[in-house]
């Protein structure tokens, strides 16, 4: 069977359907080319669908997982340009902002790549001499949001309510739908059943035409006119090969797998069910095996199941169904039979007039021309009336208006050369209109969607980029910043260390020094300190010696009290040189913008507790007095402890001093010399302590020394006559001149003799850690230095750790954010690539 679809139009130049569809190229095209074209046309659709549905998953999980992509909004960006780049600009230019910060704006460049395919960039310097596209669409048409509430809200207005998030929800859920949609229009591009509804005036010979589409007499002819059945025809391959009728129960939507909707007749009875139908508009199924080859059946041709209803004839009760039935976006091509004899009837012309508004191209059949004798003037007639009818069916009446004999093609073996064109041309307008009504919206659809997905992903490119940049700026300035302070952690704890143990040893050593030459004054009966607020006491005469040796031994304790406070003030200076060097070491290695410690060091605040006695020492009451640095004002405030202000004889005398001094050759003994009298009651001391409270008795304090001197020098005489003789009022005397002496001794002797035992009294004080006097304040001083120097490089030393961290993290979180945002741009950048790769294999915006 000849296949030429357009033989007579081989050097036509106007073949506006086929061109209209894109299924013609020069020359004569055969109807192969066109089925070849629609299936491949057909297959590239279903991989670009394939591919879209991939790329929209991967969007939703990388939105999901990855990052959370922006939605982008456009608007035209003004500028005060001359007028002529002004239009220029303006369809280049566009402001890109965001849906959840509209307040940010970016200006970018629009460019048009393929029909509807935009790419969004950042303006460069080259932009201005870009072409201008005064088409390109810069605005979603699939996946838009309607983020306005109402018709007052602005998006900015709604944004307040929205995250970034939840806008990215919207998105998923918009994905989400247009993916839905995605499958739906695969269902679609891959359904190959295609409806042809053949109509047309009473007996103008549809069932005799179908049948001759068929090759065999399956529809009933010469029936009734008021037959009012819908005769579907479908190849016998879509129920299990099987000829035979179902006739569709009434009001029920047919399911062949559902025998409750439909009653099973074989083929032989159709003509029956036909009769007994009348006056009710009923659908008959009919399956029919077609034993033609694919290339010659139109019911089984390999590319789309074409299936054939025979409409009953129209008048005026069956016009408005068949019309309706017409309507039917299932039906793809009209099919309109008119007898030649009769041309277009009142229904017919009613008919057509309101198909043609439906479907712009009908395709007519003009039968039973063999009978007509001027056939010139009969093709002119009713050509003139489809012109009338359906202008756009007569443009392309060449290839939709036929003049056959349909009775003469059921002939078998006789040439039908006219009928077999019609054949072809019905076959490849069914191929077209299919193309246009299945493939079209789909490749509109995807075009649009992959063209919103690298809108999407421009924006989101863009987004990326400044993010890295930001981020890359970011850590520009802190990683230098971190290293710094990684590396000069070290030295910084070092410096601490050196400079606590500084402040503590200087403290300490200053302490010893300024304590012991206090000490060693007292020892000598001077006063520990100069100092106007510590006097000594004149001396009030014979009298008041108990009184005056109570006062020096105060005024001596109060001296000490008074050094061991310069001492203190001492490491107060000490404390405060080490607190602010730690100060300086904190300027130098924490970075700019880490607070610094904005407490003030108070030195009077040190040495201001009272701390408490060892457990279990016997001397609790008396270490917790002499830590107590400041309770009774001065120092530790020996000058207000009551066993040290107690006066005794020996402060007045200090025979035990004497002795030593006597066994010595007048030398103390040195490393006795810390030793208290009440440890060594000797026999002599015992005894001088009786000479002494005689003397007192006797209503004169009699000096020790002096007393024993007398002793020993009286003993060495008795043994001379002449010395025996005088004794008596020598010894009276030597007693009385001794007496003398010594009282008048005593206000030198007391502050001596007080001092010198006040030191062996204060010495002996500090038991704690068996340490001295000196070392147990330099202990306690060099302690409380050590502390506050501590504290002070503690907080410092938080400060520079907290801030490396903060540091740290922070250089984490920017990577994170320079990893997350390169990756994203490579993302994107791919998406983009993939998205141009669909639309040029399936060429969409090409072929429509
Ligand atoms: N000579 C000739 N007769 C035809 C042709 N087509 C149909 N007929 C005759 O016209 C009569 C009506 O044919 P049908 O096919 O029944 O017409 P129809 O349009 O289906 O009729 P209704 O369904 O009743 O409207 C029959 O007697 C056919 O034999 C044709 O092409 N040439």
């Amino acid at each position: 069977m000849a296949q030429a679809y357009h033989p007579s139009r081989v050097n036509s130049p106007s073949n506006q359907l086929a061109n209209f569809d894109g299924l013609s190229g020069e020359g004569q095209l055969k109807v192969e080319d066109i089925q070849e074209a629609y299936v491949e046309q057909k297959d590239r659709l279903v991989n670009a669908i394939d591919a879209t549905q991939g790329i929209l998953r991967e969007i939703r999980t990388f939105n999901k997982n990855e990052w959370i992509i922006r939605y982008p909004q456009y608007k035209e960006a003004f500028e005060a340009v001359s007028p002529v780049s002004a239009s220029r600009r303006k369809s280049l230019r566009r402001s890109l902002s965001f849906a959840d910060d509209p307040a940010t704006e970016t200006e970018v460049v629009v460019r048009k790549k393929l029909q509807r395919s935009v790419t969004v960039s950042p303006i460069s310097e080259n932009t201005e001499e870009e072409e201008t596209d005064e088409d390109a669409s810069s605005d979603f048409n699939v996946l838009r949001l309607d983020l306005k509430l109402g018709p007052n809200s602005t998006v900015t207005s709604l944004v307040s309510q929205l995250e970034k998030s939840s806008i990215a929800n919207l998105l998923d859920e918009r994905i989400g739908a247009s993916l839905n949609h995605v499958d739906k229009l695969r269902l679609r591009v891959e359904d190959t059943s295609s409806k042809v509804l053949v109509t047309g005036d009473l007996n103008a010979g549809k069932s005799t035409f179908v049948n001759a589409l068929l090759r065999r007499e399956v529809m009933p002819v010469d029936q009734q006119p008021c037959t009012t059945a819908f005769c579907e025809v479908h190849d016998a391959a879509e129920n299990q090969g099987v000829e035979e009728v179902h006739v569709i129960s009434q009001s029920v939507s047919y399911d062949a797998n559902d025998e409750s909707t439909f009653t099973r007749a074989p083929l032989s009875e159709l003509e029956g069910i036909v009769g007994e139908n009348e006056n009710t508009e009923r659908i008959l199924k009919l399956y029919l095996a077609d034993t033609r080859t694919p290339s010659e059946s139109l019911l089984n041709n390999g590319v789309v199941d074409i299936s054939l209803i025979d409409a009953p004839g129209l008048n005026r009760d069956s016009l408005k169904t068949t019309a309706l039935f017409a309507r039917q976006e299932e039906i793809d091509v009209v099919v309109f039979v008119v007898s030649a004899e009769n041309h277009f009837t009142l229904s017919a012309r009613e008919f057509l007039a309101n198909a043609s508004k439906e479907k712009a191209y009908l395709f007519i059949v003009v039968n039973k021309f063999e009978q007509i004798k001027n056939k010139e003037k009969c093709r002119r007639l009713v050509l003139e009336q489809i012109k009338q009818l359906s202008p756009r069916t007569h443009e392309s009446a060449d290839d939709l208006v036929h003049f056959v004999d349909s009775a003469a093609a059921l002939q078998p073996y006789a040439p039908n050369p006219s009928f077999d064109d019609l054949e072809s041309a019905l076959r490849s307008f069914v191929l077209v209109k299919r193309s246009k009504s299945k493939l079209h919206p789909v490749s509109t659809y995807l075009n649009n969607l992959l063209g919103d997905i690298e809108l999407l992903a421009g924006a989101n490119s863009i987004v990326a980029t400044t993010e890295l940049e930001q981020a890359k700026e970011s850590l520009a300035q802190i990683k230098p910043v971190l290293e710094r302070m990684k590396n000069g952690r070290e030295s910084l704890e070092e410096g601490l260390e050196t400079l606590e143990e500084e402040g503590a040893n200087g403290a300490s050593s200053r302490s010893k020094v300024t304590l012991a030459q206090a000490l060693e004054r007292v020892g000598q009966g001077k006063l520990g300190v100069n100092d106007p607020s510590v006097s000594f006491p004149s001396y009030p005469g014979i009298l008041g010696v108990w009184d005056y040796a109570r006062d020096v031994r105060k005024a001596l304790l109060a001296s000490l009290d008074f050094a061991v406070h310069l001492a203190e003030d001492e490491a107060r200076i000490t404390t405060s040189a080490g607190v602010d060097r730690i100060k300086d070491l904190g300027e130098k290695y924490l970075p700019a913008g880490v607070e610094r410690n904005r407490r003030v060091f108070m030195p009077e605040a040190m040495f201001s507790t009272i701390r408490k006695a060892n457990k279990g020492s016997t001397k609790g009451r008396r270490s917790s007095a002499v830590v107590a640095g400041g309770i009774y004002g001065l120092g530790i405030g020996l000058a207000q402890q009551s066993e040290l202000l107690e006066t005794t004889f020996f402060d007045l005398f200090d025979v035990h001093h004497q002795v030593w001094l006597h066994l010595s050759d007048g030398q103390p003994d040195k490393t006795n010399k810390d030793d208290d009298e009440s440890s060594a009651p000797t026999a002599l001391g015992l005894a001088s302590v009786g000479v002494g409270a005689l003397t007192m008795v006797g209503g004169q304090a009699v000096g020790a020394k002096g007393f024993i001197e007398g002793i020993i020098r009286v003993t060495d005489l008795f043994g001379n006559e002449t010395v025996r003789k005088w004794a008596a009022p020598v010894l009276g005397a030597v007693t009385i001149g001794m007496t003398a002496y010594l009282i008048l001794e005593l206000p030198n002797s007391i502050p001596k003799t007080v001092g010198r035992r006040v030191r062996t009294s204060v010495l002996h004080l500090h038991g704690e850690d068996d340490l001295s006097f000196v070392d147990a304040h330099a202990l306690r001083i060099s302690r409380e230095t050590r502390k506050v120097l501590r504290l002070a490089s503690w907080d410092l030393k938080g400060r520079f750790n907290g801030a490396m961290e903060e540091r740290g993290k922070e250089v984490h979180v920017k990577e994170e954010i320079a990893k997350k945002a390169t990756r994203a741009m490579e993302w994107f950048g791919e998406l983009c690539r993939k998205s141009e790769e669909i639309r040029v294999s399936a060429r969409l915006g090409i072929d429509v």
